[in-house]
């Protein structure tokens, strides 16, 4: 039976980081490792994520739970041809967790595939800030914790030991049966996630203003121009809390070459390239339109 995981998570909490540790050891344990990735927009940045061996599908520009099953099955399949032993399934941020799962709970190779469950990573910090999102979001964000089997409260670098605990009761009274392990980088071995027992699907799933209807909004700019770093985080700074995400490749003055760029919940990182990537920026989060991006061209 090929095993399969589904990796669940709000947008920038830590699941590529998780995925690249769980292929790792997966390797390591002597399995054949394959990759079903989601994104929501049109280019799949965190693909670069996924050494070249591995089989890598990706599923773009729409969420797997709204593209339907149809997609999910044919990747499911041709990772089936492959001989892969364990496919961990990278859902978009935006995805509700119980819509994927029923999408690769398929009749066609259900005999084939050990479906575990749904792995949350939850962003600590976001989670104790929950509250100033808005009311569809942050349901989605606490489906993600109810409906998991196994849950990571990742970044707790960044939380203090007396958050750490608010975060954990607050994440086991939404979900008293999945287990909690506090993380940094989405660490986990595993071989703990292979012991998750699935949720009972008597859970009852709360099904309104979700998915499709969801207001996260993605948009995708290419830069004309090189920015100038200390102004450009002067800009995130002014961004509103609802831009949830941007990931991309930014030219930055002074550099050869755009650098990898990555922004999740006020955090920012920048990575130097010594390749050309191209110029782009994803962002996802709502109400986008009225946003410019310095040193975009006009769109
Ligand atoms: N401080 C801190 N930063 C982290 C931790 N885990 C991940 N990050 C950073 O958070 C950002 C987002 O991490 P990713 O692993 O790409 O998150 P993601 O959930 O795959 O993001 P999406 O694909 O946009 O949904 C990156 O800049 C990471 O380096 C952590 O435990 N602590």
């Amino acid at each position: 039976m090929t095993e399969v995981y589904i990796l669940s998570g709000f947008l920038g909490s830590g699941k590529t980081s998780l995925l690249a540790g769980l292929i790792r050891q997966a390797k390591e344990m002597g399995l054949k490792p394959g990759v079903i990735m989601n994104e929501l927009g049109e280019l799949a940045f965190d693909s670069d994520a996924v050494e070249d061996d591995v089989p890598l599908k990706e599923i773009l520009n729409g969420c797997i739970c709204c593209t339907g099953a149809e997609k999910t099955e044919s990747q499911m399949q041709s990772l089936l041809h492959e001989n892969v032993d364990i496919i961990f399934i990278e859902t978009t941020g935006a995805a509700h967790p119980v819509e994927v799962l029923d999408a690769v709970h398929s009749p066609l190779f259900g005999d084939q595939l050990a479906v575990k469950g749904i792995v949350t990573v939850a962003d600590g910090r976001r989670y104790l800030s929950a509250d100033g999102m808005s009311p569809q979001v942050r349901m989605l964000f606490l489906e993600q914790i109810r409906h998991a089997g196994f849950i990571l409260l990742n970044k707790s670098d960044l939380l203090t030991d007396s958050e750490k605990s608010e975060a954990v009761m607050g994440i086991q009274s939404l979900n008293p049966v999945a287990q909690i392990v506090e993380t940094v980088n989405s660490k986990i071995p595993l071989a703990a996630l292979r012991g998750m027992e699935q949720q009972p699907s008597t859970t009852p799933v709360r099904q309104a203003g979700i998915g499709s209807h969801l207001p996260i909004g993605t948009q995708l700019v290419t830069f004309t121009e090189p920015v100038d770093r200390d102004a450009f985080e002067d800009w995130i700074r002014s961004l509103p809390e609802t831009v949830y995400r941007m990931k991309g490749y930014v030219p930055l003055k002074g550099s050869k070459y755009p650098s990898l760029f990555q922004y999740a919940y006020g955090m920012v990182q920048w990575i130097p390239e010594y390749m050309n990537m191209p110029a782009n920026l994803v962002l996802i989060g709502e109400g986008l339109s009225g946003i410019h991006v310095p040193g975009a061209g006009d769109e």
